[in-house]
């Protein structure tokens, strides 16, 4: 019997109509008694309810207590959801019960939608909505998912083949994201005609409680339709509220200093008695099971492969060998060429295999936009300088453009305009670069100017260019370099490649006490000098033995020189007042006087100290003189002379810690221990740039934070140290560190009452001296909104000397009118009640920091140390990557730094 729609309104409620207004509002058909129309009447088929497949129930009451089984949850409220992602999905029409005009939510209001979904799964195990009438219309412009009884039987098909796909989903048991995508994108690329191009970020955007952590989990999917065909879909990081962050993310029980594990797709962290349960066997390593054929979080990549101190505990270390190498392996977790763009072109995945086959292929490559220059083998990462030579002739990417390492040097090499810094090395190279000259560099290095046939230098040939490419951040070729030098570099460049790589730049007057902060360093962080390193430093501390050897004879001779001539005196009034002159004591001999053989070495020695010749002899002359100094330093009017040290003023204070073992060091046989290494002088002087590589080790502190507080103990840095003497006039030669992060600027405390003298002869005050070059730098263009970090250095000195001389012998420190208290703090805790060096420290921080806020408007952040104390040079190097770090300077980390007004009190 046909039966005539009397409206055209839905016949079954919709969810719209109770969402809209809480009354249902039914239409019945009535039987049509009229004459026979011309027209086709809309039929209602019928279908039987059994063939509407229904969702098995679970077997027993118990299985689902299990919080093991995954379990497919409603969908839920989209304000939960990254909002963002959710407003391209809104429907165009709230009061449409279907689908949204692209997402996955076909619901207008989707909390409605879920309560629905669930009575509706519960009353009949299966899902069954409807459209018809006016929202058929729009639907099938938008079809979705959740629609059954539609009245075009390719649509029912279709949805029921989803239906079933769901079941089967729900029957099995397993919640497998790969079979939940496919669903989806199914769906969603039938509902989408949209011709797309090659790579096409579809708008599906699926809401769900994640069934291992039940959080909310937004899916994003990525269809990749290349030749390459590779199809691996892109899940979003799973989002929790901030409380429950530090918490495991499946119980929710611990906090942050609970250890976890973290799925490298979706960054949701479980604790040991979860983490099993959420990812499984882990086929493709560290993973929730829902995540399993997902692509990994990129920033994740470079934790691939490297397995957790939990995990370890947990498995065996078969089983971790295992799941690492999944992880690395597994087809899921590989790179996709299309994120690689190589200027400005993505590449399939066959080219990515090329590049990554090749001879010398970029180092840790991750997805990213990148330049190349296939002639000479330059590569870097867009608009900055390049970071690596790899093989050349490659046929990957796009033309190289003009601007695609952003240089603005009016150079061109092979088409593109250098940077800075390469300008340099071409300088250095001895390539002369007037006007706008194009140059063309082979992978050999050979560089030719445009229409010309000769060639203008051979870039790698120098070996100064390749350090000076060291120093500058930039590359060399593989294979270019002694062993040694390869392997910095390649830690150089490696880091550079992670962006993981922070410069700091140590810089401070002479004497300033910048190699001792060096050495420290490299012995903090377990930069071992290397073989030559300490064969010269060894020749350093003999020379300055002899040095301190000589200065000590000097002193013996005035010494000496002074008890003659008292003796003289007592026997001028003796021979006048007529007495009896004992014949005895007519002798020169003295506690100071050596004999003959000391002595003519003795004036060896010190002839050769006023020519300045003492380099030039020892320590090559060890061997025939070892003998010598044990005779010497065994003799008694030496000794004599030692008790007496404190009035040599020549002999510089740290003179004793080597002198003490004069014998021992003499030896041709020597090695320097690490404190030897520290307390020598002037080990740098010959080389005035001076660089090494280290990370942080984890601090016992911070070993108790949670992960991701944390630093990253692979990040790398650089120190460079540099004497202003290399600096060149008015510092020009700054502008090679246009690329460092941070400068630290020594100077030396207890300098404020010393005088340098210049070649002229014109006395200066250290501290003034200081004062100077540190405006020189931080007013140079190059360090232009840099970060700044004065380590006011030698506090141990500073203490004592602020005792005997006042601090306002400094004309600059003037006004420096301390409020003394008996009552003091000592060392370097300033307390409620600080010392006098304290204030005097203070104050002089805030005189550099009321100096550098008058020429930058900005913060200078301030250290204490001294630098033979490693604890402080450690706290002062761990401050400045703070420092670095912090992209804002943000007003909480002020407690962490002096604070303005403790100063200003100082000084009041
Ligand atoms: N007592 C003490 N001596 C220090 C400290 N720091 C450096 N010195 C000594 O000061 C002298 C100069 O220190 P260096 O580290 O050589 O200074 P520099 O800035 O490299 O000096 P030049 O390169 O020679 O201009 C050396 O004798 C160091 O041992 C410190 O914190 N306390």
């Amino acid at each position: 019997m046909a039966l005539l729609m009397r409206k055209l309104r839905p016949s079954v409620p919709s969810i719209s109509d109770e969402d809209d207004d809480n009354s249902i509002e039914y239409s019945f058909a009535m039987e049509y008694i009229g004459p026979p129309v011309t027209y086709s009447i809309p039929q209602a088929v019928p279908f039987k309810i059994d063939q509407v497949p229904v969702a098995s129930v679970a077997a027993s009451a118990s299985l689902l207590d299990n919080s093991s089984v995954p379990v497919i949850q409603p969908i839920i409220k989209t304000s939960h959801t990254n909002p963002e992602s959710l407003k391209s999905h809104s429907l165009p029409n709230e009061s449409v019960s279907g689908m949204g005009s692209s997402g996955w939510l076909g619901c207008a209001d989707a909390e409605k939608f879920e309560t629905e979904l669930s009575r509706r799964t519960k009353s009949s195990g299966a899902l069954r909505l409807s459209n018809s009438g006016a929202n058929l219309e729009e639907q099938s412009a938008k079809p979705g998912l959740l629609e059954i009884a539609d009245d075009n039987m390719e649509g029912e098909r279709f949805h029921d083949d989803v239906i079933n796909k769901s079941l089967e989903l729900t029957e099995s048991g397993l919640s497998s994201p790969t079979l939940s995508s496919e669903i989806f994108s199914g769906v969603e690329d039938d509902c989408n005609n949209e011709t797309t191009p090659k790579h096409v970020k579809k708008p599906s955007v699926v809401t769900f409680r994640d069934p291992e952590s039940n959080e909310v989990v937004v899916i994003q999917e990525e269809f990749d339709h290349s030749e390459a065909g590779r199809s691996i879909p892109v899940r979003q990081t799973v989002e929790q509220d901030v409380k429950k962050k530090v918490s495991c993310y499946r119980c929710h029980k611990g906090n942050r200093f609970t250890e976890k594990e973290i799925c490298i797709t979706c960054g949701a962290k479980y604790c040991c008695n979860c983490v099993l349960r959420a990812m499984g066997s882990m086929p493709e390593g560290r993973k929730c099971i829902t995540c399993i054929g997902y692509r990994i979080d990129e920033s994740r990549r470079k934790t691939v492969g490297k397995c957790s101190r939990m995990l370890k505990r947990m498995l065996t270390e078969l089983e971790v060998k295992e799941i690492m190498n999944f992880e690395m392996t597994c087809e899921a977790n590989q790179m996709p060429g299309e994120l690689v763009f190589v200027n400005g072109e993505p590449l399939t995945q066959e080219k990515l295999m090329l590049l990554q086959s090749c001879p010398h292929p970029p180092k840790k490559l991750k997805p990213g936009y990148y330049w190349y220059d296939n002639v000479s083998g330059f590569w870097g990462k867009e608009g900055e300088k390049p970071s690596e030579i790899i093989s050349p002739h490659l046929d990957i990417g796009g033309r190289i453009r003009e601007n695609a390492s952003n240089g603005n040097t009016n150079v061109l090499i092979n088409n593109r305009e250098i940077t800075k810094a390469e300008l340099w090395m071409l300088r250095l190279a001895g390539v002369t670069c007037e006007g706008r000259p194009h140059f063309w560099v082979s992978a050999d290095g050979s560089c030719q100017e445009e229409g010309q046939n000769n060639i203008r230098g051979r870039i790698w040939d120098r070996n100064k260019t390749k350090l000076f490419c060291m120093m500058l951040s930039l590359p060399v070729p593989s294979g270019s370099m002694d062993p040694s030098e390869e392997e910095v570099h390649r830690v150089i460049t490696d880091n550079r490649e992670q962006k993981m790589f922070h410069k700091l730049l140590l810089v401070g007057y002479n004497e300033s006490g910048t190699s001792t902060i060096y050495k420290q360093a490299k012995l903090l962080y377990n930069v071992p000098f290397s073989e030559n390193e300490h064969q010269s430093i060894k020749l350093v501390i003999q020379s300055n033995l002899y040095t301190y050897l000589g200065i000590l004879l000097e002193g013996r001779e005035i010494f000496e020189e002074e008890i003659l001539i008292e003796k003289r005196k007592r026997m001028l009034i003796d021979e006048s007042t007529s007495l009896a002159v004992n014949t005895g004591e007519m002798t020169d001999n003295t506690p100071y006087s050596i004999g003959p053989k000391l002595k003519s070495f003795s004036d060896w020695l010190l002839r050769a100290m006023v020519s300045c010749n003492l380099d030039a002899i020892f320590p090559a002359s060890a061997r025939e003189y070892a003998p010598l100094v044990e005779d010497l330093w065994k003799d008694a009017a030496i000794q004599a002379t030692y008790s007496r040290r404190n009035e040599i003023k020549m002999l510089p204070r740290g003179a004793s810690y080597f002198l003490d073992r004069a014998i021992e060091i003499s030896r041709v046989d020597y090695q320097p221990s690490d404190t030897d290494i520290l307390y020598a002088e002037g080990i740098n002087t010959s080389n005035s740039l001076t660089s090494m590589e280290f990370s942080f080790p984890k601090s016992a502190h911070e070993d108790l934070l949670d992960s991701e507080y944390q630093h990253d103990p692979s990040i790398r840095y650089q120190l460079i140290r540099v004497h202003p003497r290399s600096l060149g006039e008015n510092c020009k030669w700054l502008e090679m560190f246009e690329d460092v992060d941070i400068i630290l600027f020594c100077v030396a405390l207890s300098d404020y009452d010393e005088n340098s003298v210049d070649i002229d002869g014109v006395s200066t005050n250290k501290m003034l001296a200081s004062k100077q070059l540190f405006e020189n730098i931080v007013t140079h263009p190059t360090f232009e909104n840099k970060k700044f970090l004065l380590i006011l250095n030698k506090y141990d000195l500073f203490e004592e000397k602020i005792e005997q001389a006042p601090l306002r012998s400094c004309e600059w420190f003037h006004d420096f009118n301390p409020v003394i208290s008996h009552n003091h703090n000592r060392g370097n805790n300033i307390g409620n009640n600080p010392s006098l060096a304290q204030r005097a420290f203070l104050y002089i921080a805030m005189k550099f920091k009321i100096l550098f806020r008058s020429i930058t408007d900005r913060k200078l952040f301030v250290s204490m140390v001294t630098g033979l104390e490693p604890d402080t040079v450690d706290k002062s190097l761990r401050y400045a990557r703070e420092v670095v770090m912090w992209e804002k300077e943000d007003s909480s980390f002020i407690n962490d730094e002096m604070s303005s007004a403790s100063i200003e009190t100082s000084s009041s």
